[in-house]
């Protein structure tokens, strides 16, 4: 097996995260689209997306240089019709997972599972649809919970539920880590809201509050090994109204993890993932638009050296691209001020 190559912070890229399209049939009020700009526009396949060929020439190539993992996402992957066919193709060694809005799993999550998907995250912020609709404009509540359910029908899991912390969800954090704590095989990831892409920094709440509850209620923390993330296990303590009932216990627990990058240095230290925006461009950090590199048309020779190119020019974003002012204050790291927006 090769080793992984790794950037001059001593990271090794373990992993790829492919953004299969930039379309998407929900227009979430937060949604960073990966760092793309607006998801909204025709729902019709738009030919600068990289074929099913490219995608897996791509995963070839970067599997020879010990890429282990990837992650399929978008804009929405499932409107991909040739989603099946791309995951068929992946190369075996790969852990193959997908981060959906969920929509489109019913009727389709068996057939995901036959191809070779290993697991799903599915987005989902809130336990009822005026909420679910308020933040996602879009009246999807029941097939999304549909879609969890042919999920886990599907043997795809552990299912993670993605939800992103902000103003409009803070109050649901609650009974979603009571959901998942009641429901056998579903996880909870709660995501720190980014508005580094998105403007509105007002929509922002203090990340912290969550971690001091959550080590308040967990039976136990471990921290992972990707970006040093931190997952607390709930179980009692948190399910039932602890009224000395059966129901107190009731559940088999369940698992919570937070993706805090916003200003995390040990986050970006951690980081081990090169990113490939649906066009074919690389791109080493998801909150950088000025390090994308073309693979051209995507010859094994040019996404092998765009890939070696890209590794050797990845740095941490928190601690190196941005730096902390005496004022407490990230900027730009006059090193990179230079860095062309679209390099060849
Ligand atoms: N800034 C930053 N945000 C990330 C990174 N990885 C994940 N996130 C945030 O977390 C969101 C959800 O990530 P997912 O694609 O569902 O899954 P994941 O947490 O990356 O990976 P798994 O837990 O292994 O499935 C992303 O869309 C980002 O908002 C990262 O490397 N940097
Ligand atoms: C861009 S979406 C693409 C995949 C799919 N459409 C979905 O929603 O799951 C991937 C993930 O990014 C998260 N996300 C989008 N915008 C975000 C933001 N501004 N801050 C934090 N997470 C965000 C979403 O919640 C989702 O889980
Ligand atoms: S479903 Fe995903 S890609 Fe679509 S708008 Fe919401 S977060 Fe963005
Ligand atoms: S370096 Fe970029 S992609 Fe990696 S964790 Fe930090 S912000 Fe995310």
């Amino acid at each position: 097996m090769n080793e992984p190559l790794s950037d001059d912070f001593g990271r090794e890229v373990t992993g790829v995260r492919v953004s299969l399209t930039d379309r998407c049939n929900f227009d979430c009020v937060y949604c960073h689209n990966e760092g793309l700009g607006d998801t909204r526009g025709p729902m019709e396949p738009s030919e600068n997306e990289m074929t099913a060929d490219q995608i897996v020439r791509f995963l070839e190539v970067v599997e020879g240089y010990g890429v282990r993992k990837v992650k399929f996402t978008g804009g929405e992957p499932m409107l991909r019709e040739d989603l099946e066919e791309i995951i068929a193709r992946t190369p075996d060694s790969m852990e193959v997972s997908m981060t959906t809005n969920g929509t489109f799993l019913p009727g389709r999550a068996e057939a995901l599972a036959e191809a070779g998907l290993d697991r799903v995250n599915v987005s989902q912020d809130a336990l009822e649809p005026e909420a679910f609709a308020e933040i996602t404009k879009s009246g999807a509540y029941d097939r999304v919970i549909e879609g969890v359910e042919a999920a886990l029908d599907a043997g795809l899991a552990p299912v993670k539920l993605n939800m992103v912390v902000f103003e409009h969800t803070a109050g649901y954090v609650e009974g979603m880590v009571e959901h998942v704590a009641r429901n056998d095989g579903l996880q909870l990831q709660l995501i720190e809201y980014m508005p580094e892409l998105t403007g509105r920094p007002e929509w922002n709440i203090d990340i912290e509050r969550v971690h001091d509850w959550l080590a308040d209620v967990a039976d136990r923390v471990e921290h992972r090994e990707m970006h040093d993330r931190k997952r607390y296990f709930v179980g009692e303590g948190i399910v039932g109204d602890d009224d000395g009932d059966a129901a107190d216990t009731e559940g088999p627990g369940g698992m919570v993890e937070i993706v805090d990058p916003v200003e995390n240095e040990e986050f970006c230290a951690n980081c081990g993932r090169v990113r490939v925006t649906h066009e074919g461009y690389l791109k080493g950090c998801l909150n950088r638009n000025d390090d994308l590199r073309s693979m051209g048309e995507m010859s094994r020779e040019e996404i092998a050296e765009t890939f070696e190119t890209v590794v050797a020019n990845r740095v941490p974003y928190y601690g190196e691209y941005l730096i902390e002012t005496e004022e407490g204050d990230y900027e730009i790291n006059d090193e990179y001020l230079a860095t062309p927006s679209v390099a060849d």
